[in-house]
């Protein structure tokens, strides 16, 4: 029988070798008998046992000089010949005199997991993969079609378990940082961890429509190891890895007045992606939870309009940015939404409104590729002048290329350098909207931390509009749009409810263990500006502020004491920048790229209307093309009429489509200007680093705590961050608060779950 790819097999296998070793201790009068030992760290006796059992047997392994790979699948940093010789007599002294019965017990339960699988009984259904051996490796997946139902996102080469992982954004075979802290005692056995932690990942993975229980994992797995997986469990659903979005309708516990009473109150200060995210979360463990948004709409930066003849329109977030590990793409799936796949192919048009000769767009973007690159070497050479910008480097070097590439030129061919000029210019716009900054203000040293977290997959748009996944994560909350008074037992969204104060107290507050209880004593106290314009103060045990990084820059909340200076000065520090759109809605289709660019004379043009993005399947039927302004030239856009904004971005689409008519409506976008956004997305800019976002992401005194899109340096800039970042911040306060998961779990059973979810 060879090992199981499987992690359920394996817990099974494990299982079978720890009673069959217990059992043949104890008959040799050897209870308990303590575990061997090599380089420094407990040995995973299992693993080792069927290591070397597919490596055929003890004898092998010695003939065919095998213990160092075995060594490396144990985890042991051991040298070569050392590695071979103690583990060789470790195996020989613990493993080699039960050989016989260990096998019998170890494919016994192998046996049952297949038949419980084949049979769909008791055990979940497994992937069995029969050649299957450790170590597994983590590997990719190809990239799917164009429409993408999450289900059927096809991974080659992966187990349902290792797909959970990588869906995850997690390390199949590798403890992650975060684990290593909290599992610290699992150190000397990271398998046994993986093992559950994958398990339970595919079982919520299996069915993200609804709540994965604690003892739903339970009765999957062996008894040995229950505690560890209640407390593996615990850890996923408070890192927002499990159990997260829309969970069908029994999502939120009710709770009766006295409790109402006695439960912790979290008051969170924004309805945008990251609010709502942490809210949900929050209320599906019985936290009372008030929301306090400014505007009279929900989803803040995600705004989905609605055309007259109700087509939606994307004025703020329009991409899903790496469907494949996006947890986006989950919510998608929780409210049966389409993701379509954006075409990556982005024609470039030149100033005479013709198609770029293609050799001159490749050339183009090498030159721009390597100069890009380049920037990170010259790293070093700056590594003493931390404010040197991404801008004044890279433009250094392109122009040296463009010098290089002109000496290639005959002296009839200056046309081709000109045009090369602009598509240059192009593709620094480009940057320049991903990082909604002009190049001169972006860090050069940190401005693509984030790289190696980058979602896998292709970008996709929401059929329907974005703003679905917004009004799905607020399901099951009342939304109340005039003066507060709250007699609801239903979480609330207060629309049009401007916090403008939070007085705060770092001071330690008590934590009543009986009823978990926060005391109130120092509660934080919350001032609301109603639609009616009084003002009202709410206590709380503690703040989500969850406002965009603009609205901290202004100031425009008080805070009293003020934040300490670590906080201000990563607000103040840290970039946030402008991008807006102009989008027009036409009769006909006259374009037929997904995307296109256009080129413009002058570099004091470059970020205006450069790129046209076809939305029209996020309607599905009505043409929509959409269009950019970038920094630097978001201010002068600003102050600009509508009219006056549609009209040059008209110019340029005629530029390549000379007869394409007037829209018939239009939308223009001032996301620096709106007093609750103050901007588009945060950047690092030359006075900040990557450690800016750590700092941002930081709480103060257990009572004031911060999500959304700019306090998240794995993900910044996108819904997907902000996402995360409300998860993350809902289980910082799961624990703070002390919630016991597994009890409100239990209590939901026995009350057969009343709900105000709808
Ligand atoms: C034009 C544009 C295009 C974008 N494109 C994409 C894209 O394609 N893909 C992508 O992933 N991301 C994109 N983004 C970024 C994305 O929209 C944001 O990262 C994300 O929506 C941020 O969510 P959030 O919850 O952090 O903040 P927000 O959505 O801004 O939510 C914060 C909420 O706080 C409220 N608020 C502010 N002040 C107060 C106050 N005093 N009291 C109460 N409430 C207050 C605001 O009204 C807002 O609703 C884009 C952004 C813009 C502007």
């Amino acid at each position: 029988m060879p090992c199981s790819d499987d992690p359920l097999a394996r817990l099974y296998g494990r299982n079978a070798l720890e009673d069959t070793l217990e059992l043949l201790w104890k008959k040799q009068g050897k209870p308990g008998k303590r575990r061997p030992r090599c380089g420094n760290r407990e040995l995973d006796l299992y693993v080792f046992f069927e290591s070397v059992r597919s490596f055929g047997g003890i004898s092998k392994v010695h003939q065919n000089r095998l213990m160092q790979p075995i060594a490396e699948l144990l985890r042991l940093s051991l040298t070569a010949t050392s590695s071979g010789y103690s583990l060789r007599l470790i195996y020989l002294k613990w493993l080699k005199p039960y050989e016989k019965e260990l096998e019998q017990a170890i494919d016994e339960s192998y046996r049952k997991i297949n038949i419980a699988c084949e049979s769909g009984r008791q055990w979940p259904e497994c992937i069995w993969s029969k050649d299957a051996r450790l170590p597994r490796k983590r590997s990719r997946w190809k990239q799917s079609g164009m429409r993408v139902c999450s289900e059927d996102v096809q991974q080659e080469n992966l187990t349902e378990a290792e797909k959970a992982a990588v869906f995850s954004r997690l390390s199949v075979n590798e403890m992650e940082p975060e684990e290593q802290v909290e599992f610290a005692s699992l150190l000397d056995l990271p398998d046994l961890f993986l093992d559950i932690r994958n398990h339970i990942l595919r079982l919520w993975y299996r069915d993200v429509s609804h709540r994965t229980s604690c003892s739903d994992v339970l009765s999957t797995v062996p008894k040995r190891y229950h505690d560890l997986t209640k407390d593996i469990f615990i850890y996923l659903v408070r890192q927002g890895l499990i159990n997260f979005g829309f969970l069908g309708k029994n999502q939120f516990p009710i709770l009766s007045g006295e409790q109402m009473e006695k439960v912790p109150h979290v008051v969170i200060v924004g309805a945008g992606i990251a609010g709502l995210a942490a809210a949900r979360q929050l209320c599906s463990l019985g936290v009372k939870v008030s929301i306090f948004e400014a505007r009279d709409r929900l989803g803040g930066r995600i705004y989905t309009r609605m055309s007259l003849n109700n087509t939606p329109i994307e004025l703020g977030a329009m991409l899903v940015t790496g469907v494949q590990q996006n947890p986006l793409n989950t919510l998608c799936r929780q409210l049966n939404l389409i993701l379509e796949v954006v075409q990556e192919d982005c024609p470039l048009y030149d100033v005479n409104g013709c198609l770029v000769p293609k050799e001159l767009d490749i050339l183009a973007e090498d030159i721009f590729n390597d100069a890009l690159e380049e920037t990170s070497k010259m790293r070093n050479l700056y590594k003493n002048q931390r404010h040197v910008s991404l801008g004044s480097i890279l433009k250094k070097l392109l122009e040296e290329k463009l010098m290089i590439f002109r000496q290639t030129l005959e002296a009839n061919d200056c046309m081709k350098l000109t045009t090369l000029r602009r598509l240059v210019q192009w593709h620094i716009a480009n940057l320049e909207y991903a990082c909604a900054a002009d190049l001169e203000n972006v860090s050069l040293f940190d401005w693509d931390q984030d790289d190696p977290w980058a979602l896998e997959g292709e970008h996709a748009i929401v059929q329907g509009g974005f703003s679905q996944l917004v009004e799905g994560l607020a399901r099951g909350f009342e939304k109340i749009g005039h003066d507060m008074d709250n007699r609801s037992r239903n979480p609330c969204i207060f629309l049009r409810h401007e916090v403008k104060v939070i007085k705060w107290s770092s001071k330690k507050k008590s934590v009543d263990r009986g009823t978990k209880s926060v005391s109130k004593k120092d509660s934080v106290i919350v001032k609301v500006q109603t639609p009616r314009a009084s003002m009202k103060e709410v206590s709380c045990d503690c703040v989500l502020i969850t406002v965009p990084l603009g609205v901290l820059k202004e100031r425009s909340i008080s805070f009293y004491p003020d934040l300490p200076i670590w906080k201000q000065e990563a607000i103040d520090s840290l970039g946030f920048g402008g991008l807006n759109k102009v989008c027009l809605v036409f009769e006909e289709l006259f374009w037929k790229h997904s995307i296109f660019g256009a080129l413009t004379d002058s570099s004091n043009q470059r970020g205006e209307f450069y790129i046209f993005w076809d939305m029209t399947k996020c309607s599905g039927q009505t043409p929509v093309l959409v269009t950019m302004i970038c920094e630097p030239f978001v201010g002068r856009n600003e102050i600009a009429d509508n009219h006056i904004c549609v009209q040059r971005a008209m110019n340029i689409l005629r530029r390549i489509f000379p007869n394409a008519p007037e829209p018939k409506e239009s939308f223009v976008t001032r996301w620096s200007g709106d007093k609750y956004a103050g901007g588009a997305y945060s950047y690092i800019g030359v006075n900040s680093t990557s450690k800016t976002y750590d700092l941002m992401a930081e709480n103060v005194g257990d009572v004031l705590y911060f999500a959304g899109e700019a306090t998240n340096g794995r993900y910044p800039t996108t819904c997907a961050g902000a996402f995360f970042s409300g998860l993350r911040e809902a289980g910082k306060i799961m624990k703070h608060l002390q919630l016991d998961i597994l009890q409100l779990e239990n209590t939901q059973k026995r009350r057969k779950v009343s709900i105000f979810g709808r």
